[in-house]
């Protein structure tokens, strides 16, 4: 299969800021991943970059083969869709699907307008006229008609209801499966994405964590809980992952699921399965125990 990204050791530095630090991966051809991180893990500065709308401080990038700064093939064969996504205020929704249609050689208009009057859009109105979560939802339709063989969504769901991003996500699955293609998905909805994705990238502090397809990381950890006594002792020799005191004895640990369960319940210590969404949190968790400890410490001053 081709690989359509490739960056190596990349770098993104702000002042003496990095927001991506020598990260590296790669993407494979016609795949989904969710691209997942906490607030400020570098996310959209990764997206912008394989976009070619930022320049990259140090490292390699290459988007079809090509350092994508700048670079007309690559932005030809990319789109990138946000919140921010603006267009001009003297066009219609019609005369921007319209002009969509005249710079993207993929685009589907009859996608366009069928998904256009599935969500109730009005053709003759304005693009800033469009409430928060609508407006999402345009740039998705743009996003999806489009075409593109390397499609680009940084937080595509934001201000929609439950309802339009579960259709949101529906519709990107079925347009996906009838015209394959890259398409790399931020968002901090893990939980609502994992029957779309064949892999999630998580990143932190602007580095790559984990790169895997959905099923290994479903099955990539398990939660230890029991006394605090047989639970310290059954994790000594293990990579664990995040631990919590529940109480004065009860203790709640994450391990590498690389063992055999039946030790542990002969110990008395529960096992059981951690999800993808928990296990990326618990992964880039920034500070040791949770919110409760905040409230025990202010409780006992
Ligand atoms: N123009 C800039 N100047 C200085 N720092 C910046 C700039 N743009 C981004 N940053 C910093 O780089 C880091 C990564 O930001 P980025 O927007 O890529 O994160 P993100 O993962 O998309 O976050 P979120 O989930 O909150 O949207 C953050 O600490 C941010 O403050």
């Amino acid at each position: 299969m081709n690989v359509v990204v490739e960056c190596n050791r990349l770098v993104k530095q702000y002042g003496n800021f990095k927001a991506l630090d020598e990260l590296t991966f790669s993407l494979k051809e016609n795949t989904i991943t969710g691209l997942i991180g906490r607030n400020g893990a570098g996310k959209t500065t990764l997206l912008k970059i394989l976009a070619g709308f930022w320049r990259e401080t140090a490292g390699e990038v290459s988007v079809f083969g090509k350092r994508p700064f700048n670079t007309l093939d690559v932005s030809m064969n990319v789109i990138f869709v946000d919140d921010m996504m603006s267009f001009t205020n003297t066009l219609t929704l019609k005369e921007i699907l319209d002009e969509a249609g005249k710079f993207y050689p993929n685009w589907d208009h009859e996608l366009a307008l069928g998904l256009m009057d599935y969500f109730q859009f009005h053709l003759n109105h304005n693009h800033h006229s469009l409430s928060k979560g609508k407006r999402s939802t345009f740039n998705m339709i743009v996003g999806l008609a489009a075409k593109c063989p390397l499609t680009i969504l940084d937080e595509p769901t934001t201000g929609m209801d439950a309802a339009v991003r579960k259709d949101f996500y529906r519709a990107l699955l079925k347009d996906y499966l009838n015209s394959p293609r890259t398409i790399v998905i931020s968002s901090h909805h893990l939980e609502e994405m994992e029957d779309l994705l064949e892999d999630v990238l998580l990143i932190d502090g602007g580095k790559n964590i984990l790169h895997l397809p959905i099923d290994d990381l479903k099955e990539y950890a398990v939660a230890l809980s029991g006394k605090s006594v047989a639970v310290l002792q059954a994790i000594e020799k293990k990579e664990v992952l995040y631990k919590q005191n529940i109480d004065a004895d009860n203790c709640y640990a994450v391990v590498r699921n690389d063992f055999s369960h039946d030790e542990m319940k002969q110990l008395g210590i529960g096992v059981v399965p951690v999800t993808p969404n928990d296990l990326c949190v618990y992964l880039t968790n920034q500070t040791k125990g949770g919110i409760d400890d905040v409230f025990n410490k202010h409780k006992s001053v």
